[in-house]
């Protein structure tokens, strides 16, 4: 795991810029695409700042969900729909590089259906597990990544790619989440976070090694990068 600890939100912005520009090339000069998994919340303000200053083929790109909330793209909840206000109108990006959850779907077939479609973007059959280019990951106040909560038995999720998830503790509750084989399985995982209000947290997860789900994440094969400001990064030795 590389920790990096920046001044501020703007360092914070410059560095997620430069680590994602060197994954976008390498993952484009290997297999002329660059699949990214995309996270909500702060993460979304942090990704509509760096994404317009790489200088890169962004029709190169190809956009899915770390985790989703089962409600319309023109819910405020809604991440995609987030994106599409937040993101897309600063970029070349156009919305079919997005690939969002279909809520015309019960539930369950909504998380089945959206694991079908990433298996069939990466050629991926049963069995397999695809690998992510990269995923860009936030962490909640409880230690949540994606959608996976505390305690929450999807932890333990050893088949599912995606999963859907009907009671979330943070609102909306009903959600579909990429599950610990498929991050795992991912190049790179990067977490962005800025504030005091993470100090603490990434202290419990990254640091002191707690059994919370966001110190799950370690990817079997790729690499895991913090990128903190120095109130996030507080308790981080240098
Ligand atoms: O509910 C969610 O929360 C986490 C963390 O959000 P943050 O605003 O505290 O960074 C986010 O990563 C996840 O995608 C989202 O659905």
């Amino acid at each position: 795991m590389s920790k990096i600890v920046v001044a501020n939100e703007l360092e914070v912005i410059e560095r997620l810029t430069t680590e994602i520009s060197k994954c976008a090339k390498r993952a484009i000069v290997e297999s002329g695409v660059f699949r990214v998994g995309l996270s909500g919340g702060s993460v979304l303000n942090f990704l509509s700042k760096a994404i317009p200053r790489i200088q890169t083929d962004l029709s190169k790109w190809k956009f899915f969900f770390c985790d989703e909330r089962y409600v319309d793209e023109t819910d405020p909840e809604s991440t995609y729909g987030a994106y599409k206000i937040k993101l897309v109108p600063q970029t070349e990006l156009q919305l079919h590089q997005f690939e969002p959850i279909n809520v015309n779907l019960p539930l369950a077939e909504c998380a089945a259906d959206y694991e079908k479609k990433i298996r069939a973007e990466f050629g991926a059959s049963i069995g397999s597990i695809p690998e992510f280019d990269l995923l860009l990951l936030g962490m909640g106040p409880d230690g949540h990544t994606c959608s996976l909560f505390p305690e929450h038995a999807l932890l333990d999720e050893k088949t599912l790619l995606i999963a859907p998830i009907a009671d979330s503790p943070k609102l909306p509750p009903q959600r579909v989440t990429m599950t610990l084989p498929l991050i795992n399985n991912a190049k790179c995982c990067m977490f962005a976070m800025c504030g005091t209000s993470k100090a603490e947290m990434v202290k419990r997860v990254f640091v002191d090694m707690e059994n919370l789900p966001a110190g799950k994440v370690s990817p079997k094969n790729g690499e895991l990068l913090l990128i903190l400001d120095a109130e996030a990064g507080k308790y981080i030795q240098k």
